[in-house]
């Protein structure tokens, strides 16, 4: 069977190669078992799949960076090179001095000489000790986003990584970055799908060059509209192609990882577009974990600058 060639983007960092607009994300809760990792990248990458994503906080690092070795002994690809692999900080080393060690770690983990993307997972800063899953309101410091960001261009100029961006950040904490950024974020990785279509934060990123991306495209577990019921999963993944994102998909199935890849030679009708326009929309991944009166973000407003 002859492996489905992924159209690619280029990103607006030099140094980065072209970004593959569908790949696969092992990110999920309670983090799967490193042996069902390793079998769904070894299977993507089987059927064509070139871009991955992980974070320090999923947990999957390790296998991640274990199958692509893997990929490359059973000669599936002749080097790491041929793969774009994101991984992203964790917010308990959201601070300047910690995300360098950060990426470091994380390298070490996927046993790797660079990421082709290192993402700031959220625009939170965490006690380093914090426990993510039950958080007091002292552990949330305030973020200080401008030594962060250098801190991240750092990691880009030391070749570590070849692209920098940030995860759920709203448009205007994208445009803070842009004020002072001596490189700019090359992504902004977000919630993304019929249910939450992210018309300001695209149409901000698209005058920007930046590219966003679409992560839970299928509509996150705890969506109002489920996951998987409402939309055929081929339709919200073709629907996000059409949108200009690149799309961070999860299915750890074979079949349903070919499934996913079958969207690029069709359309969807101006009929078609025209209705999933008309979806009510709600964001599901809202960050309230991070809340608390009297810390730093006193609401979910105030975390995405009333861009809910
Ligand atoms: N930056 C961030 O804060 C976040 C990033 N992410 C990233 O994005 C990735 C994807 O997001 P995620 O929230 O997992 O959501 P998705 O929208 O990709 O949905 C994943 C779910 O859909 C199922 N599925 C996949 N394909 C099909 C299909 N063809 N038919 C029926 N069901 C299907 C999967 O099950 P199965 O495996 O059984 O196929 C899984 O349960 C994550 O893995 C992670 O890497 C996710 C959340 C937040
Ligand atoms: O802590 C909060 C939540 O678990 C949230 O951080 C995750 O959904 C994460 O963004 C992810 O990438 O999966």
């Amino acid at each position: 069977m002859a492996a489905q060639i992924i159209p690619t983007v280029t990103l607006n960092s030099v140094d980065a190669k072209s970004m593959p607009v569908l790949g696969l994300g092992t990110g999920g809760f309670p983090p799967s078992p490193p042996e069902v990792v390793i079998k769904a990248v070894l299977d993507a990458i089987e059927l064509g799949y070139r871009m991955f994503d992980t974070a320090a906080f999923y947990q999957t690092e390790e296998a991640l960076g274990e199958a692509i070795c893997q990929a490359v002994s059973l000669g599936l690809i002749k080097s790491r090179d041929e793969v774009f692999l994101t991984s992203k900080v964790w917010c308990n080393d959201t601070q300047a001095d910690r995300i360098l060690p950060a990426l470091q770690k994380t390298l070490q983990i996927m046993k790797l000489e660079y990421l082709d993307q290192y993402l700031v997972h959220w625009p939170v800063s965490l006690k380093p000790e914090a426990n993510p899953f039950a958080l007091k309101p002292d552990d949330v410091l305030p973020l200080d986003l401008k030594s962060v960001w250098t801190a991240m261009e750092e990691c880009q100029k030391l070749g570590l990584t070849k692209s920098i961006g940030v995860s759920n950040f709203s448009s205007k904490k994208v445009a803070d970055i842009l004020a002072f950024a001596k490189i700019p974020p090359a992504i902004v990785q977000v919630e993304f799908n019929p249910a939450w279509q992210q018309g300001k934060l695209k149409e901000f990123c698209e005058a920007k060059g930046i590219k966003v991306a679409a992560f839970s495209p299928l509509g996150a577990a705890g969506a109002f509209w489920g996951t998987k019921g409402v939309l055929g999963s081929e339709v919200a993944l073709r629907w996000a192609y059409e949108q200009g994102v690149v799309v961070v998909m999860k299915s750890f199935n074979k079949d349903r990882l070919k499934q996913n890849q079958e969207i690029f030679d069709w359309e969807l009708s101006a009929e078609e577009s025209k209705k999933i326009a008309q979806i009510p929309q709600s964001r599901a991944n809202r960050g309230d974990n991070f809340v608390f009166e009297n810390g730093p973000i006193k609401s979910v407003e105030d975390l995405w600058d009333g861009e809910l």
